[in-house]
Formats: structure tokens, sequence, C-alpha cells
């Protein structure tokens, strides 16, 4: 058992306006009080859409409640002309503890590079928000057996020129791209090989203490029935969720059954 803290992170994606987000927020809460989930055992974040921030924020700041939240993106330039992006420092602002960095579907769908992903993180790390940085290989690359060199390569490349010290805290999420939204969820033996090869690599690369502190989640189709199978490993701190995060009370059910497992 390592003394990491468990993450349950909920991605909801372009899902809920800031109406069904206050309403969702809520219900998650109510379940997790009625589940009687120890909160020393776990750390349960949201990470909405932009433009439920605000109103999640004013829920979880005004019912002190114990959950935390973050966004889903974040631009890698400061203030300025770039229509439709979002600084670090509105982040901040909204009091956001996470970022998800390097989605799979921004880095296919909005052509998000390895040095993108990079600034991204530096942005984050400037105004002291913590990225959940994904990696993860597509199918073609696991049928290959290139997997572990494609993820380890996004790895690196998606923290270049960063030291120990300002990685300090950092949360990687492994999500196999062909387990997202499909179903299809990795083996406890894929989860557990890639976590320990990313461990490794952050050992080899950093320092010891990095490897030691990082919060390695996965992610890719997890639920409540199949996250315990997903964190058998001592290596996987946590699971990134979507689909199964979107109602409250489900959510709820995911985070208890992986503080019991
Ligand atoms: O992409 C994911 C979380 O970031 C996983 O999504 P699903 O849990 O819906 O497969």
């Amino acid at each position: 058992m390592s003394d990491r803290t468990l993450l349950l992170a909920g991605n909801w994606k372009m899902n809920h306006d800031h109406l069904e987000a206050i309403s969702s927020v809520q219900k998650l809460a109510w379940a997790l009080e009625d589940a009687k989930l120890d909160e020393t055992k776990c750390d349960v974040v949201v990470i909405p859409p932009f433009t439920d921030i605000r109103s999640v924020q004013t829920l979880i700041q005004g019912d002190k409640l114990w959950l935390t939240y973050g966004a889903q993106d974040v631009s890698q330039h400061e203030p300025g002309a770039h229509t439709g992006e979002i600084a670090a420092s509105f982040l901040a602002r909204l009091g956001c503890t996470y970022v998800v960095v390097g989605h799979s579907e921004r880095r296919a769908n909005n052509h998000e590079t390895n040095d993108i992903v990079a600034a991204k993180v530096k942005a984050a790390l400037a105004q002291e928000i913590t990225p959940i940085l994904c990696i993860g290989e597509s199918l073609e690359q696991r049928q290959e057996k290139t997997h572990v060199d494609f993820t380890l390569t996004q790895l690196e490349e998606s923290l270049a020129d960063l030291d120990s010290a300002s990685l300090e805290g950092l949360v990687i999420a492994y999500e196999p791209v062909w387990a997202i939204g499909t179903g299809e969820t990795a083996t406890a033996e894929d989860a557990a090989e890639m976590a320990a090869a990313i461990r490794a690599r952050l050992a080899e690369r950093y320092s010891d203490s990095l490897a030691a502190s990082t919060r390695i989640l996965y992610g890719g189709s997890v639920k409540t029935d199949n996250v315990a199978q997903v964190l058998a490993s001592d290596d996987v701190d946590g699971a990134l969720v979507g689909g199964a995060s979107l109602n409250g009370p489900d959510f709820a059910a995911l985070c208890k059954a992986a503080v019991a497992k």
C-alpha cells in the first residue's frame, strides 16, 4: 500500500451546462455523505466545462464541500489576443486545483502536439495549478507492442525542460485511446505494467522522490464494477473517469468502490 492519496477525477468532457453542473455536484456531495466516504482516504475532483466552473466554485465554497475541481484544458499563452482561449491565471482566480492537459481527444481533434502540451503544463504550474497530464497509446500501437515506448516518449516530451522540483505534485493519467468511451477497459495487468513503467521513467529521468510522490491514474471506461480491478496495482493511484462521472450518485458509488478495494 503506497502513502499516495487515492484520486478520483470526473472529466465531464462537453456535458452538463452550468445549471446541470450545480445539480450534479450537489447530488454527488449528498451521495458521498450518505456513503460516509472518509475524506482523508481519497480526493474527489470534478472537471466540468469552462462555463460551469464559476457555478461549481460558488457551490463548493458556499457549502464548504470537500470536493475539489479543475478545468479540462488551459491555454499555453499569457492573457492577450488569443480568441477563445482560457489563461491559466483565469483558472487560478476561479480556484481550480487541477487542469487536464493533453487529453487524447484534444491531441486528436485540436492537433495538440507534445510541444504544445509541454507549454500548457508549464503555464499551469506557473499558476500553481496541478496538471493532470494525459498520455496513452492507440490500438494500433498496442497491437504492434510499441505502446510502452510510445507512452513514455509522450511523457518525456510533454514534460520537456521541466525539472524535478517544479513537477512535485504532478498527476499523470494513463489513458489508452482504445479504452476511452468504448466500454473496453485495460486489464489490471495492462494498467499495472504502464503505471510501473511511467514510475520507473520518472525515477530515471528526474528523481526517486518525484517517482514516489507522483500520482498515476488510469482512465478509459472506468465504472463502479471495474474500478477495483483497475486499482489492483499499488502503482495505480486513482482513476480519470468520463461517462461514469456524469451522474453524481453513480460517481459517488464508484468512489466508494475505489476506497473499499
Ligand atoms: O477520457 C476519459 C477520461 O478523461 C475516459 O472516458 P470514459 O470513462 O467515458 O471512457
